[in-house]
């Protein structure tokens, strides 16, 4: 997989408080990364840091080959971020907005008609912002943010204050944007369910420190109620009696699963009941900051 972002022993403290401790991780072309920490963990400092807003103390940012510190103006050619908020002006219409961004990036008059198209909001680009909904502000700032065809693209929260029609929407966008332009997505949130649904990894910040799980290793559990005790087991899955009809199984895939019943079946043995236990990725978060559900 093609590298996109580099983040090497990245270092940044406010005065003397140190909110980044020698980070590095990578992000690779096609992926979504979802970031997550508690309040202050140093999300938006380390998003800020990435795209260059303050300057780093220690280590490098690399987006695309270029470096972010030596190589400013080729590395930010590469990305585009929405950080605290879309950043649209309220008094102007859509089209004003994506107007003024298309002139200051330099943008083909074809590529900002693709954005306009992009934004689906038709005869509501003529409208002035204040009068658009979230969901339509954040579709706006997504096309602008997708004018200068980055490689990168990082979401500060972008999910916040949006109901769950608007989360659900903005998901399915942010996946197919990211498949359609072959780009990475870096997104924080503290919606930790959606964050679960959309990337196809996850890091943790925690104490100035990265904490990686990769989310497509993770298993499955499922309690399996039978008619009968199982008494002929073969050991393929991790099995556990609940009772002498209900067993937990943990499971790889839905591949898995459906060997498992088969193989059940061919016992003789009644399937009454099969319960997925979502083991997602709030445990992890408690786990991770010891926090209390
Ligand atoms: N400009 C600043 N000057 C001094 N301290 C700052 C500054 N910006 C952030 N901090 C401190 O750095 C720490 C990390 O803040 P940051 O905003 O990066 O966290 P966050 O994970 O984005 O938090 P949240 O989820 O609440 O947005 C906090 O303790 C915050 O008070």
């Amino acid at each position: 997989m093609e590298k996109i972002v580099t983040v090497k022993n990245l270092s940044k403290s406010y005065g003397k408080q140190l909110v980044l401790d020698d980070i590095s991780f990578e992000i690779y072309k096609g992926e979504i990364v979802g970031f997550i920490g508690p309040n202050g963990a140093g999300k938006s400092t380390l998003m800020k840091c990435m795209c260059n807003l303050i300057n780093i103390d220690a280590g490098s940012i690399n987006i695309c080959g270029y470096d972010l510190v030596k190589d400013r103006k080729n590395a930010l050619k590469k990305q585009a971020s929405l950080i605290e908020g879309p950043g649209l002006f309220l008094t102007m219409t859509g089209l004003q907005n994506i107007k003024l961004f298309a002139s200051l990036h330099d943008v083909s008059k074809q590529r900002l008609q693709e954005m306009i198209d992009y934004s689906r909001l038709g005869k509501h680009i003529n409208k002035k912002v204040s009068a658009y909904s979230l969901g339509m502000k954040q579709r706006l700032a997504l096309a602008i943010a997708l004018l200068s065809e980055p490689n990168f693209l990082m979401l500060d929260e972008p999910m916040n204050g949006l109901d769950p029609t608007g989360i659900f929407e903005l998901r399915e966008e942010l996946r197919n944007m990211v498949n359609k332009y072959n780009m990475a997505l870096l997104i924080s949130s503290h919606q930790l369910n959606e964050i679960e649904k959309i990337a196809d990894r996850i890091i943790y910040l925690d104490h100035g420190k990265i904490n990686e799980v990769e989310k497509n290793s993770t298993t499955t559990k499922y309690i399996i109620k039978l008619d009968k005790a199982l008494t002929n087991y073969n050991n393929d899955y991790e099995c556990m009696a609940i009772d002498n009809l209900s067993y937990q199984f943990t499971i790889k895939d839905e591949k898995e699963l459906s060997q498992l019943i088969q193989n059940l079946v061919l016992q003789k043995l009644n399937i009454l009941d099969v319960i997925k236990i979502e083991d997602d990725l709030e445990d992890e978060y408690s786990k991770i900051y010891e926090v209390t559900k």
